[in-house]
């Protein structure tokens, strides 16, 4: 269920030192004044300068402003977030930011070290992230939307506001005499998220009033699903092998071919075939019934073909 901007900040209990990851914008500002007046002397900031648009100064200065009148250490870490051929400039974006977040934790060794690190997704952010992902066609894992929590690299990840409504985290903001730094990128209808923001949730409003509660349900069980997917995955490509062996590859049903050939293609050749190409895929699998069958198919960033009694994978531009 949705809580309120106080419940979820009682309920949050990270390991300390905790860093908060302030862009400046209202949801992080929240977050940080929350964190800092809960664990006095205990929590740190990080702002992340991407330099991507002529507000980036205003986001640094109103995150210096914000930081001294708190007494929180910030630091400031600038980023190239240009992104590659192929790559949404957000997508770049979050890259930049996590490898930058990385980079503070590896430059605080103990004592000093930072335990956990907080980001102010809320509510909203969720329900966009699920839409985008069913926009996409995603699968199960992009369904499962954002996680509230993980590990990785022994720091605990948090994001405490994932069932507070957007508005909830605004008004608390306020009702604090608290300013912030308006986004003006978010206003522009260019970018999906913000078409999402601003024609999609205010009619989901009106049609769906729970649709925050009932969609993060859908997200949880997505996730669930995605997990037993991979465990499944991880035990299947065990019983095929890698490569994988065609006999036993097609003793399985189709959907966990399906399920073990995208995991292979991912753990062992980090690439991710398109829905057409596993169809493809699939359909000589279950064709090959013969010593002689030829399989040769453009899968992701490469091939797949038959050797022998097996599947193979080859980029040819690695192999010249
Ligand atoms: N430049 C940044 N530096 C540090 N942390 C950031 C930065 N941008 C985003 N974050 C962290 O990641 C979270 C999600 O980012 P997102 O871009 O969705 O939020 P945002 O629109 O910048 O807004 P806000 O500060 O209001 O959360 C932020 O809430 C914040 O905790």
């Amino acid at each position: 269920m949705t809580q309120s901007f106080s419940a979820a900040m009682e309920q949050f209990a990270p390991a300390l030192p905790l860093a908060v990851g302030l862009s400046g914008g209202a949801d992080s500002t929240a977050l940080l004044l929350a964190c800092a007046r809960k664990w006095p002397g205990q929590v740190q900031a990080i702002h992340v300068h991407h330099g991507l648009q002529a507000a980036a100064d205003d986001f640094e200065r109103h995150c210096q402003d914000l930081c001294k009148c708190l007494q929180v250490p910030l630091t400031v870490q600038r980023v190239d977030a240009r992104h590659a051929p192929g790559e949404s400039p957000e997508d770049a974006a979050r890259r930049a930011r996590y490898k930058a977040f990385e980079a503070v934790v590896q430059a605080h060794p103990a004592p000093f070290a930072i335990s956990s690190i907080a980001l102010a997704q809320h509510a909203d952010d969720q329900v966009e992230t699920l839409l985008l992902a069913l926009s996409r066609g995603a699968g199960v894992a992009g369904l499962a939307a954002m996680p509230a929590r993980w590990e990785r690299g022994g720091v605990f990840w948090h994001r405490p506001l994932l069932r507070v409504a957007g508005a909830h985290v605004r008004d608390w903001l306020r009702a604090q005499g608290q300013g912030w730094v308006e986004d003006p990128t978010n206003q522009d209808e260019r970018f999906t998220r913000n078409r999402i923001r601003a024609q999609l949730l205010p009619a989901l409003e009106a049609a769906f009033p729970s649709f925050r509660d009932t969609f993060a349900r859908s997200a949880a069980h997505a996730a669930q699903a995605s997990e037993l997917l991979q465990e499944m995955a991880q035990q299947d490509l065990l019983q095929v092998g890698i490569p994988p062996q065609l006999a036993p590859l097609r003793a399985l049903s189709r959907a966990r071919q399906s399920n073990v050939l995208r995991h292979w293609l991912r753990v062992a050749h980090a690439t991710t075939p398109t829905a057409a190409q596993l169809g493809e895929l699939l359909d000589q699998l279950a064709a090959c019934t013969t010593r002689g069958h030829r399989i040769h198919l453009k899968v992701g960033r490469g091939f797949v073909g038959r050797s022998g009694p097996q599947l193979d994978w080859y980029n040819p531009e690695v192999l010249v």
